[in-house]
């Protein structure tokens, strides 16, 4: 897409402001909005200048000026203003004219380059899940769970079946996995962010409620590269929550807002191809996984503790890394097996769809820089011709949350929190630097900003929980 195409399809649509948009450090957007009276190709070309002091783990007050400049290719017309509005993702720069070394999106695009530049691949394709909640309301109450107590639609059903004025059908609460309506209360509102998705040019593959027996939903869109699919990440979430924000609603992708059900994950696959080439398939291999397949996988294990920092980086990401919710609690692969870190899919088994699945990560990632990292380790299993099998990543083919004792004694775990991972970070981080592709700035500022401004804070606080446990002891 050209400036001369993005002034066309302004035209069009009568378009008249433009939101530029750029990714923060921990993976939040932010805009700036020009009339489009004030675009032509000069701008689309140059961008428009911004305080770079006030973006989340940018730079200082005294080097705040920087410039978003658009990525043309990623232009929506976005769905939720009063005017057209035309959205587009920007790259960031300095003064100078260079690529600013923390943004996120130039982390994603270096990792692409990295990859070419190692002559194993051109092309890594990335397929993740999102997963989130979709509450009517969000309550504080501390008897319940000792959380944020959030009240769903489907509860909300519930609720309608007890007194006298519901006469007919009594719905029953939600159990299993995905029943049809009227258990299922959220189809035509998960329509509706597809129907949103489509048009902002998202290829949607299928939508379903998700396990939870709150009102969970998962929304799949179709693989790409990685640094266009970290930039459909965006807008997907985007659109999600203006969506349910359109209907009074609230929509989360915090990993684990409800004690005692089914988290929400963000399940990334990937594969490697060298032009055409699909290179993660053998028949007859493991699960019809080659051998650079096995390497990246054992890769991934080998380094997920420091991957975590960046694929699950809050406090609340370790709260749904626990048995018997299907989110991954051990460090293995398996085919078919949700309750490993690594599953291959195995319903579908053609040479191009051949792809290994991290289940570990969840969406409070910021998507360009943890499939920048998974990425940077499945290479770095690749060019050590790493085996997950001698590494002790098994293949395992049971359930691993109904393993014996002695068994699970075999296993190596998930980390715990996220302070393990921010210390396996820091202890772990040279195949990341490779290429230049992170740069040790970028993980010190990481590590320094995920320790002052979110695990010492919140270990200051006292959680709600300790009321119930202690306030009459
Ligand atoms: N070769 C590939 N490389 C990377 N991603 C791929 C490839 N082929 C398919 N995908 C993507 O993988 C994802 C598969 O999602 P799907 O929901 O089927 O996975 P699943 O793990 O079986 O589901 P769930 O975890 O919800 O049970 C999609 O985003 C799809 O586009
Ligand atoms: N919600 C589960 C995954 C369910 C699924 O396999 O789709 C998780 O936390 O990862
Ligand atoms: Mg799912
Ligand atoms: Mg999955």
């Amino acid at each position: 897409m050209t400036s001369r195409d993005i002034l066309e399809l302004m035209k069009q649509h009568d378009v008249q402001m433009v939101d530029f948009r750029i990714v923060d450090v921990p993976g939040r957007q932010h805009h700036v909005t020009v009339p489009a009276a004030e675009i032509d190709e000069e701008v689309l070309e140059r961008g428009v200048a911004f305080d770079g002091s006030s973006v989340p783990g940018f730079r200082g007050i005294e080097e705040s000026d920087m410039v978003m400049r658009p990525v043309l290719e990623t232009a929506f017309l976005d769905p939720f203003t009063e005017v057209p509005t035309l959205a587009v993702s920007c790259n960031v720069y300095e003064p100078s004219g260079n690529r600013y070394e923390r943004d996120p999106r130039y982390i994603a695009e270096k990792a692409e380059e990295y990859l070419k530049s190692t002559g194993i691949a051109t092309n890594a394709y990335f397929g993740p899940e999102l997963e989130f909640f979709i509450f009517d309301d969000v309550r504080f109450d501390s008897t319940q769970s000792g959380a944020f107590y959030a009240v769903d639609s489907e509860e909300a059903v519930w609720n309608s079946g007890v007194g006298d004025k519901n006469l007919g059908y009594h719905v029953k609460n939600k159990s299993g996995y995905f029943p049809v309506a009227p258990t299922d209360t959220q189809q035509d509102i998960r329509t509706e962010m597809v129907l949103e998705l489509m048009k902002a040019g998202i290829r949607v593959e299928r939508h379903h409620h998700e396990v939870a027996t709150a009102g969970q939903a998962e929304i799949n869109f179709r693989f790409g590269t990685l640094t266009r699919t970290a930039d459909t990440v965006m807008t997907y979430k985007y659109i999600v929550r203006n969506v349910a924000r359109r209907h009074g609603k609230t929509a989360t992708f915090m990993p684990k807002p409800i004690f005692g059900d089914n988290g929400s994950g963000m399940h990334v696959h990937q594969s490697l191809f060298n032009g055409d080439e699909p290179l993660f398939y053998r028949e007859g291999g493991y699960a019809n996984l080659s051998e650079t397949a096995l390497h990246y996988i054992a890769g991934i294990l080998y380094h997920a503790p420091a991957i975590l920092a960046f694929s699950n980086p809050s406090t609340n990401s370790y709260k749904r890394l626990v048995p018997g919710y299907e989110a991954p609690v051990n460090l293995v692969f398996s085919r078919g097996n949700r309750s490993a870190a690594v599953r291959v899919p195995v319903a579908v088994v053609s040479p191009k769809t051949a792809r290994i699945e991290f289940r570990t990560p969840d969406c409070t990632a910021n998507p360009y820089l943890a499939f920048a990292a998974m990425l940077m380790a499945g290479l770095d299993g690749i060019r050590r011709k790493l085996d997950p099998t001698e590494l002790g990543f098994g293949p395992i083919n049971k359930n691993i949350y109904e393993l014996s004792a002695e068994e699970k004694a075999q296993i190596k775990s998930v980390p715990g929190s996220l302070g393990e991972v921010l210390d396996a970070l820091e202890a772990d981080h040279e195949f990341l630097l490779e290429g230049g592709v992170f740069t040790k700035d970028f993980i010190r500022n990481w590590i320094d900003f995920k320790r002052n401004n979110e695990l010492a804070p919140l270990h200051l606080r006292p959680h709600p929980y300790e009321f119930s446990l202690y306030f009459d002891l």
